[in-house]
């Protein structure tokens, strides 16, 4: 795995630096991005908070190789994903990425299991078994292996998107919303699970949400206002961020 050390040791799974995006004509153009710099750590989950409109989804989806930036680069470990082509970036996406969006995009034809194995298979790989039991065992789905998406619940299917994006080990796990959708109970279970991951394996996750009580969930939190970041905290409690959000103007 190419992973960057910075001199405390610390392991820097993916960092973006001045970056920015624009949309739109140039007359006209939007700002989404504002000449953005940060660094992701390895085995740290990393909250992107902020107002309606401040660039999070935009951040997230460059830093995913899901858009591209106007100017800057985005690094995912030593690989600069600016410069790869659209096939080197599908390679990356699949092979180290997962994600987990708030629409499941589960297929609905295969079974909860087929769904979580999906990526190995397209990337002509094996699960390997004493892997898949520890995260469905972890997400709860043991008993549910072989129901269809339609017959899982919200949550449930939300789990097996979790499970899906986290069986390959991807270096970095991407989290626009997960919790959108879901139920309180449901919404605990899976922060719970994500949490876990980053404990127990060292799993580097970055979620965007507007959540502060999902965001209580991360090692730290990331403020964005108007595409740039202008706060952060770590150790985050809900109540806290909650005080960051209103002087954010939310
Ligand atoms: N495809 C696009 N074309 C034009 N403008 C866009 C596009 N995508 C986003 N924007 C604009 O860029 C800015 C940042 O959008 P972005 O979706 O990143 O914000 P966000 O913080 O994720 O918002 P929300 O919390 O509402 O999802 C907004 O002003 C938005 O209108």
């Amino acid at each position: 795995m190419s992973m960057v050390k910075s001199p405390s040791g610390v392991r820097t799974a993916a960092r973006v630096v001045n970056a920015t995006k624009l949309y739109g004509r140039a007359d006209s153009a939007v700002r989404a991005l504002d000449n953005v710099s940060v660094e992701f750590q390895g085995a740290a989950f990393t909250a992107i908070m902020g107002p309606s409109g401040s660039g999070k989804s935009t951040l997230l989806h460059c830093l995913a190789g899901l858009d591209t930036l106007t100017e800057g680069q985005v690094l995912i470990g030593d690989t600069d994903v600016s410069r790869l082509n659209d096939a080197d970036l599908t390679l990356l996406r699949r092979n180290r990425l997962g994600f987990i969006f708030q629409s499941y995009n589960l297929v609905p034809t295969l079974t909860a299991e087929e769904n979580i194995v999906l990526p190995l298979r397209l990337g002509g790989r094996k699960a390997d078994p004493q892997w898949l039991a520890q995260v469905v065992t972890a997400v709860g789905l043991a008993d549910r292996l072989h129901h269809t998406p339609a017959e899982l619940s919200g949550g449930q299917q939300q789990r097996v998107a979790a499970a899906r994006a986290l069986i390959s080990r991807p270096e970095i796990v991407f989290a626009d919303e997960p919790t959108g959708a879901l139920d309180s109970r449901s919404s605990a279970d899976l922060l719970r699970f994500l949490r876990h991951a980053v404990d127990e394996y060292g799993q580097t996750i970055v979620m965007v949400t507007h959540d502060a009580v999902a965001a209580g969930y991360a090692d730290r939190v990331l403020f964005l206002r108007d595409g740039r970041v202008v706060d952060e905290m770590t150790e985050p409690t809900a109540d806290r961020i909650l005080d960051a959000m209103k002087g954010l103007g939310e």
